[in-house]
C-alpha cells in the first residue's frame, strides 16, 4: 500500500515538475521570440537607414586621407603611422574566433598649428532638443576657453531656442562673455534655451555668412548631430570656412560610440530621491503598497537600469531592450505579489519607453518628429491593482512621474568636470581646423568622432545579456 502511494506520489511530482518546465519552456519561447523579432526590427531599421545614408551620399566614414581637410576622423589603424595625431582605440573588445577591424578615433586635445587666427574667430553656441544637466557648464567653457585659452577679439553668439534661433526675428542672439556666464553652471537647464523642430539650413547658413562666424558649438542629441552636419556639409558647399562642433548631450545615454553623455550621472543621481520617496510611499501605505517610478529612456533604459542598480532598493526594473511579460511563471505581476508578500511593499522602476510591444506604438510625433510614446507608467498602477484585486486582495499603489525634475537638475561634480573636458576639446578641435565632428569620451579618453557614423547608429541601446 505505502509503495503504491510513494509510487503515484513520484509520478504526481514528475509530472508536475514536467508540467512546470514545459510552461516554463513555453513562456522562454515567447520572450525568444520576441526578442527575435524585436532584433530583426532593429537589424532591418539598421540597414534602411545605412540605404538612406549611402543614397544620400553620407561618407562610410571608414576611411580617411587628409586629416586637415576632412570631416570624418573614423580611421583604419594600420594607416596611422602615416599622421602625426595620436588615436585611440575604439573598440578593443575581441569575440573568440571573429575578425574584427580595428578602429582608432582621433584623440582630441590643443594642437601645435592653429587653423584660425584668434583675432578673426566669431562663435556660435546653439543647444537643442531636450534639457540635460551640464547644458550651462558647456556653454560657459566653450566661451571661457574660446577667449582665456585662446584669446579670441571676436563675439561669441548665444543663440536663442534651438536652431530657430539662428532665424527666428523674435528671439535674436545674445552676446556670450567671459563675465555673462561666470555663474551659469550652477543652474539646471540652458541660458540659451532649447527647442524642437524647426531647421531651415538655408537661413541658418545665411545667418552664420551675414555674422562671419567661422566657429559654430551645437550642442544637443542624435537629431541635432544630423543638422549640425547638414550645416558643415552646406557651408563647404558655399565655401564658407566655418568649423562646425557637436558636443553630444542626452539624459538618455543613447548616443553610439561614446562611453556615456554627459548630465547622464547627475540624472541617475537625482532619480535617487523619486525611488527613496517611493520606498517611503510604499513601506508605509497599507495594504499592499507598491511604488512606481517612471524615468526617461526613449529607446533605451540606461537611467532606469543604472538608478535601479544605484538604489538598491528596487524590486522590478522595466526597460524598453526587454520586452515586459505581465503574468505568468516569469511574469512581473505574480513576481511583486511574492516581493510584497515577502516584503510587505515592492518598488518599481520603469523607463518611458518600455513595454511598447503590449501597449502599441503611437503614430503622434512630437515637432522634431521623434514618436510619442504610450503611458506605460498609468498602465503598470493599473495591472498591479488589477491583478491583486484578482488574487482577494487590494494594493495601494503609488505612482511617482519624476521625469523633468531628474533632467533640469544642475550638474554634479563628475559632470561639471566631464563638460568642461568636452566644451575645451571643442575648441581645441576647431581652432585647429577640424570641422563635421562630435566630441566624446571613448574607452577613457577624449576623442574627436564622425558624426555621420554616430548617429547612423544612435540611439543605441543596452544589451540585456551583456556583462
Ligand atoms: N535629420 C535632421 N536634419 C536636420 N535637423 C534635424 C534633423 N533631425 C532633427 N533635427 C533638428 O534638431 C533639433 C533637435 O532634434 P530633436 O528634438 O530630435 O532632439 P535631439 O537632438 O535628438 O535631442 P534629444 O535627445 O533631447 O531628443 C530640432 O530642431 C530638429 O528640427
Ligand atoms: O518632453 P520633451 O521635452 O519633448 O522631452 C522628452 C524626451 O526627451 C528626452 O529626455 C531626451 O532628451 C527623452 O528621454 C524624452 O523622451
Amino acid at each position: 500500500m505505502l509503495g503504491i502511494d510513494s509510487k503515484a506520489v513520484a509520478l504526481a511530482t514528475a509530472s508536475a515538475a514536467l508540467s512546470f518546465v514545459l510552461c516554463k519552456r513555453h513562456f522562454e519561447r515567447l520572450a525568444d521570440a520576441e526578442r527575435r523579432r524585436r532584433y530583426e526590427d532593429r537589424k532591418s531599421f539598421k540597414s534602411k537607414s545605412d540605404a538612406a545614408a549611402k543614397e544620400r551620399g553620407l561618407p562610410s566614414g571608414t576611411k580617411l586621407d587628409d586629416v586637415t581637410t576632412g570631416g570624418v576622423y573614423l580611421w583604419d589603424v594600420e594607416r596611422l603611422g602615416r599622421y602625426e595625431h595620436e588615436c585611440i582605440l575604439a573598440n578593443i573588445r575581441r569575440h573568440p574566433g571573429r575578425a574584427e577591424a580595428t578602429r582608432a578615433y582621433l584623440r582630441a586635445g590643443p594642437r601645435q598649428k592653429l587653423h584660425f587666427n584668434p583675432v578673426d574667430v566669431n562663435a556660435a553656441i546653439v543647444t537643442c532638443g531636450g534639457l540635460c544637466p551640464g547644458l550651462n557648464n558647456v556653454i560657459r567653457e566653450v566661451t571661457r576657453s574660446l577667449y582665456h585659452l585662446y584669446g579670441i577679439k571676436g563675439k561669441v553668439y548665444g543663440i536663442v531656442g534651438g536652431y530657430k534661433g539662428f532665424y527666428d526675428p523674435n528671439t535674436p542672439p545674445i552676446n556670450l562673455s567671459v563675465d555673462s556666464v561666470e555663474n551659469i553652471h550652477h543652474e539646471g537647464g540652458t541660458i540659451l534655451g532649447s527647442s524642437r523642430g524647426g531647421f531651415e539650413l538655408d537661413k541658418i547658413c545665411e545667418f552664420i555668412k551675414s555674422k562671419k562666424i567661422s566657429q559654430l558649438y551645437v550642442i544637443g542629441g542624435d537629431g541635432t548631430h544630423r543638422g549640425a552636419f547638414s550645416i558643415h556639409e552646406e557651408c563647404m558647399e558655399r565655401g564658407l570656412h566655418v568649423a562646425v562642433a557637436g558636443i553630444p548631450k542626452t539624459i538618455d545615454n543613447d548616443v553610439d560610440y561614446i562611453d556615456r553623455s554627459f548630465g547622464f550621472i547627475s540624472s541617475v543621481e537625482a532619480a535617487q530621491s523619486a525611488i527613496r520617496a517611493a520606498k517611503v510611499e510604499a513601506s508605509c501605505n497599507l495594504p499592499n503598497g507598491v511604488g512606481i517610478v517612471k524615468l526617461m529612456g526613449r529607446s533605451s533604459g540606461f537611467i532606469a537600469a543604472h538608478a535601479t542598480l544605484g538604489s538598491g532598493d528596487v524590486d522590478l526594473c522595466l526597460v524598453p531592450e526587454v520586452p515586459i511579460v505581465l503574468e505568468g511563471s516569469t511574469g512581473c505581476l505574480p513576481h511583486l505579489w511574492r516581493r510584497v508578500k515577502k516584503n510587505g511593499y515592492a518598488v518599481v522602476v520603469v523607463a518611458e519607453g518600455a513595454g511598447e510591444e503590449i501597449l502599441g506604438e503611437s503614430s503622434e510625433t512630437d515637432a522634431s518628429g521623434n514618436k510619442k510614446l504610450p503611458q506605460i507608467g498609468e498602465f503598470m498602477k493599473k495591472a498591479i491593482n488589477e491583478y491583486f484585486h484578482k488574487q482577494g486582495e487590494e494594493a495601494t499603489v503609488k505612482y511617482i512621474d519624476p521625469s523633468y525634475m531628474i533632467r533640469s537638475v544642475p550638474a554634479n561634480a563628475t559632470d561639471t568636470l566631464y563638460c568642461m573636458q568636452l566644451a575645451q576639446n571643442a575648441v581645441h578641435g576647431t581652432m585647429a581646423g577640424f570641422t563635421g565632428f562630435s566630441v566624446g569620451l571613448c574607452n577613457n579618453k577624449t576623442c574627436l568622432l564622425p558624426i555621420p557614423e554616430m548617429v547612423l547608429t544612435s540611439p543605441r541601446q543596452m544589451n540585456p545579456q551583456g556583462r
